[in-house]
């Protein structure tokens, strides 16, 4: 499915969010929307999955979706949202219930997914048994199980410690590459934005608009840690945002 952002503006009475925002994320691209505090980024995935009416602009949606797709933007939380009395089979079997489709291929559509994300031995588990990385990878089965054309992340990773990032961004780059996945991806972490995106869009803020997009042309599952190329790709992304960064952050000091 290809996306297109048109004209989008926003505002919050007195804060102008975003301003004239255009960009087409095209099906199979996944895009990283990066910049400082403040800047828009929960505002324009809020807006992109239709959770929020721009005050101007529109997202026009056009192409196929997958077979058998229920939800075709479909979010992945930070806070993984799991219902506590629910397993993880069932948490998952939870974004199927409003749906017509039969017992088995409900069962089906949940095995394909707890074995997607390493889950097939937890099916049974409860949410607090589980780490928070293996909270997420139930997230991620739950938004994958309705198949969906376009998979909406917020900062997906932030909850998480050092290593279990590592581990999951790992795993996504895996899953993103095999998929063929659509996604935007909102994060604050440079280094997740340079593994993960085809494009990172850099965002400043007051109002929030785009001040560039930065290219990665090296295949999501070549990338590794450390790699000079993507190290580099960082760098420069980090030079974008910098000075709006630090002007966010003393901002937030000062209003503590
Ligand atoms: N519900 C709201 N009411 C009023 N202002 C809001 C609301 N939500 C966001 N804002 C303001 O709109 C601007 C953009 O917020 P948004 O959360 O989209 O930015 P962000 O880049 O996702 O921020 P962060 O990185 O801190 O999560 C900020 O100035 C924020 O304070």
């Amino acid at each position: 499915m290809r996306l297109e952002i048109s004209g989008v503006c926003h505002r919050y009475d007195q804060v102008e969010a975003l301003r004239d925002i255009n960009l087409t994320i095209e099906p199979g691209e996944i895009v990283a929307l990066i910049g400082p505090s403040g800047c828009g980024k929960s505002t324009l995935l809020s807006i992109i999955g239709g959770l929020l009416k721009p005050s101007e602009g529109k997202i026009s949606a056009s192409g196929a979706v997958p077979d058998g797709c229920l939800n075709p933007l479909t979010y992945v939380f930070q806070d993984f949202a799991l219902l506590p009395w629910r397993t993880v089979a069932g948490n998952i079997s939870l974004v199927l219930e409003d749906h017509k489709l039969s017992k088995a291929e409900r069962a089906a559509r949940i095995d394909e997914v707890l074995e997607q994300t390493g889950l097939a031995d937890f099916r049974n588990a409860f949410p607090k048994q589980l780490s928070g990385g293996m909270k997420q990878r139930v997230g991620i089965a739950r938004a994958l199980a309705v198949r969906p054309a376009v998979l909406l992340m917020d900062e997906p990773l932030s909850a998480l410690d050092a290593q279990t990032r590592i581990l999951l961004l790992d795993e996504f780059s895996a899953l993103f590459a095999r998929t063929g996945m659509t996604a935007v991806y909102v994060t604050h972490n440079l280094n997740e934005a340079v593994r993960l995106a085809h494009r990172v869009v850099a965002l400043r803020r007051r109002p929030g608009t785009i001040k560039e997009i930065h290219t990665i042309d090296v295949p999501i599952d070549q990338r590794r840690e450390g790699d000079p190329l993507i190290v580099a790709h960082e760098t420069a992304l980090w030079e974008l945002i910098r000075d709006e960064a630090i002007a966010a952050d003393k901002e937030l000091e000062n209003v503590a």
